[in-house]
């Protein structure tokens, strides 16, 4: 393939190498990782109003991301399943083998590996199996899915770091912010940004990462693997509602531990849905709190888990916040000016299918340096509701112990 000649408009000139010739040659240009063995992963009830978190999301955005002739200005990635091995890095062995071995090869374990880790799978009321009511399991297809969602963070993260790529986006499911170092819930089984975080530390000896999670519940599994860790700091926008919203942690005053002190950063807003949050309220946070500090942290990449669930049109219990779909791409569009434009989105939540293929769509313009909407000049003008003011005041006061960058925005 010496040349493809997608539109007049955009041409490369790139040599797809045959795989036995050494790793593949991507053109310069926003990375786009998607498996379809990743739709594979459902619960055997079939029944996607129960389980909102279903293959239909990725099927959706994928469609919607050809129809609007962007995957043509992408470099498609193909990415093979996470080693048991990476996994490891952000989990314990006997986890990791649990939820990354298939039915076929889990029967050559040991049991004895599994009987002291904290949760087994049970019956659900659907009739399905699981974790939990959320956290289906598929015995032949859940942990190939897991691995490769993994395997493509990794792949598309080391590409970016590496200079290979622009930019990335992962359309992968299961989602991963939640799980944690034993611990598979609210939808996740491997922490797919968090290994891609550890593994491109390890290889590349990069110093300093950041991870944006805006997504609408906190990431604890990705706030406990680094908490103790300066060379990767965590900031979450999220529902917090005092810790009555899933899945509950995500305080301002947790600001890491030890070394980890100050590289943790919790914007967490309450109040329920009185009102709902918009752009007002994020963008605000973006500009008082999350660049500022970002700025000042000057990472050489940046990872953000990008959840779509505080978009427009998710009920109350899914989300129930009002971002528009361009102010996801407004957010990376900030976010692309940090670590020479090093930047790589991974999907996490996101249930409303019109509000998550909108969205992904203003992120790909984005990561393309392609023109985004406006942000309505009713949202541009708007100051944020009494209970997102005080959040950001009380984060900022917390903060600026630690990134005096923050100060001048108290009042
Ligand atoms: C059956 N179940 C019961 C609880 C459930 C609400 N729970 C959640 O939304 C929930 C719980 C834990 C984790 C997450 C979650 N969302 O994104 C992520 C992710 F990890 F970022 F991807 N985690 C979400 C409900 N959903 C509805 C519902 C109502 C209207 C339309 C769709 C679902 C009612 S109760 C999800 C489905
Ligand atoms: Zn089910
Ligand atoms: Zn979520």
């Amino acid at each position: 393939l010496a040349r493809t000649q997608s539109s007049p408009l955009v041409t490369f000139n790139f040599v797809a190498k045959s795989p036995e010739t050494g790793p593949v040659k991507y053109p310069f240009t926003t990375g786009v990782a998607y498996e379809s063995v990743m739709l594979k992963h459902q619960c055997s009830c079939l029944n996607n109003s129960v389980h909102p978190e279903h293959a239909g999301r990725l099927q959706n955005i994928w469609a919607h991301l050809q129809e609007e002739g962007l995957i043509s200005k992408c470099a498609h990635l193909t990415c093979t399943k996470a080693s048991i091995e990476e996994i490891k890095s952000c989990h314990s062995e006997a986890y990791s083998l649990l939820y990354g071995t298939d039915q076929f090869n889990r029967q050559k374990l040991d049991p004895k590996l599994f009987e002291n880790l904290p949760t087994r799978f049970c019956i659900l009321p659907c009739g399905g199996v699981g974790v939990d009511s959320d956290t289906v399991w598929d015995d032949f297809h859940t942990s190939t899915a897991a691995r490769t969602a993994t395997g493509c963070v990794i792949e598309l993260s080391m590409r970016v770091a590496k200079g290979e790529l622009k930019n990335g986006f992962a359309l992968v499911r299961p989602p991963g912010h939640h799980a944690e170092y034993q611990q598979a819930m609210g939808f996740c089984y491997f922490n797919s940004i968090a290994i891609a975080a550890k593994q491109v530390r390890e290889k590349l000896k990069l110093n300093k990462i950041l991870i944006v999670d805006w997504d609408v519940h906190h990431g604890n599994g990705t706030q406990q693997m680094f908490y103790e860790d300066n060379h990767v700091l965590y900031i979450s926008i999220h529902r917090h509602d005092n810790g009555n919203f899933f899945p509950g942690t995500g305080d301002p005053e947790e600001c890491g531990e030890g070394d980890g002190l100050g590289f943790n950063v919790n914007i967490a807003f309450s109040g329920g849905l009185s009102p709902a949050k918009g752009d007002a309220e994020y963008l605000a946070a973006f500009r008082t709190i999350v660049m500022p500090i970002a700025r000042e942290f000057a990472p050489e990449l940046v990872l953000v888990s990008a959840g779509f669930d505080a978009a427009l049109g998710h009920p109350a219990p899914l989300g129930g916040y009002e971002v528009t779909p361009a102010c996801f791409g407004h957010m990376t569009r900030e976010l692309m000016s940090l670590a020479g434009g090093k930047i790589v989105l991974v999907l996490e939540g996101g249930y409303e299918l019109t509000s998550i293929c909108d969205a992904t769509e203003m992120c790909v313009r984005a990561l393309l340096g392609e023109e985004i909407p406006p942000i309505s000049d009713q949202e541009l003008s708007r100051v944020p509701c009494g209970s997102a003011l005080e959040t950001l005041e009380s984060a900022i006061n917390i903060q600026t112990k630690y990134w005096p960058c923050v100060d001048r925005y108290l009042r």
